[in-house]
């Protein structure tokens, strides 16, 4: 066992930024190469969000989400090659991309009560990944605040005029919006994320930070995949 309670070879890779960096898909492609498992924490506040809303909870009313936060039952299901969200069984995944989630998650997740029951949820995916070879997570606040013991953190950045293309090339019909208004989006939201006062989006002070603004996604998966391996062989010489 390490420090952490973990066993020795059980690698924890802790992966933040903000929206639209390359989190989710660098995540699940280093996840797959080096055979661990894979949690997508945003999919959990957008499942928490798409329940108070199908509740008719507001997101704006702290005090309401805080004293329904506890209702919902989550799971995460952690295949790299095919991650599931489901609430109270039913599988959401497709429901909490909505703009109408998207809009509402960064109030949702601002919930200290919403963050305490979530951050529980997600350690008890790393503790349950560790005897099977270890866990990518993605997120805001994992380096800081969910494992702050990880083996390997990186912080992934871009221009946000970069992420906003990638995001529009994502978009069809009535949700392409255009280059301008989803790069006004997505500075919105990085906002909220990062100037809310419990565990806001940051950088950990010992994440390795990547911009990825140049970068292709092979390349961003290769550095990331070249950092953990790097961590394994100090380990096993340590
Ligand atoms: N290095 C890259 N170069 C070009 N496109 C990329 C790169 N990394 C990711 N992408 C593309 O950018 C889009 C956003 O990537 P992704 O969903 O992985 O970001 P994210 O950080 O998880 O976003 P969010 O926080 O909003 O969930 C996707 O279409 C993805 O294919
Ligand atoms: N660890 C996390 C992960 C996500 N959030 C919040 C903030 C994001 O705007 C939102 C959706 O995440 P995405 O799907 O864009 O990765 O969830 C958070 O507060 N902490």
């Amino acid at each position: 066992m390490d420090t952490a309670g973990r066993p020795r070879d059980a690698v924890v890779v802790a992966i933040d930024g903000p929206s639209g960096t390359g989190k989710s898909s660098t995540s699940r492609a280093v996840a797959t190469e080096l055979g661990l498992r894979y949690l997508d924490t945003g999919a959990m506040y957008r499942a928490m969000t798409w329940w108070m809303l199908a509740n008719q909870i507001d997101p704006g009313d702290p005090v309401a989400v805080a004293t329904a936060s506890g209702k919902p039952v989550l799971l995460s299901g952690t295949d790299p090659l095919a991650p599931t969200i489901s609430v109270d069984g039913a599988d959401v995944s497709g429901p909490i991309r909505s703009e109408e989630v998207t809009a509402a998650v960064s109030a949702v997740s601002a919930v200290p009560e919403v963050r305490s029951r979530l951050v529980e949820l997600q350690r008890a995916a790393v503790a349950a990944a560790a005897s099977a070879g270890g866990i990518v997570v993605e997120g805001r606040d994992i380096g800081t605040t969910v494992v702050p013991d990880a083996t390997v953190k990186i912080y992934l950045n871009a221009s946000p005029e970069a992420r906003a293309a990638r995001r529009n090339g994502e978009l069809t019909g009535a949700r392409a919006v255009g280059v301008e208004a989803t790069r006004e989006a997505l500075v919105r939201r990085d906002a909220a994320d990062s100037g809310r006062k419990v565990s806001p989006l940051a950088k950990a002070e010992d994440a390795v930070e990547i911009d990825t603004t140049d970068l292709t996604l092979d390349q961003v998966i290769e550095a990331v995949v070249g950092l953990v391996e790097r961590r394994r062989r100090e380990r096993n010489l340590g």
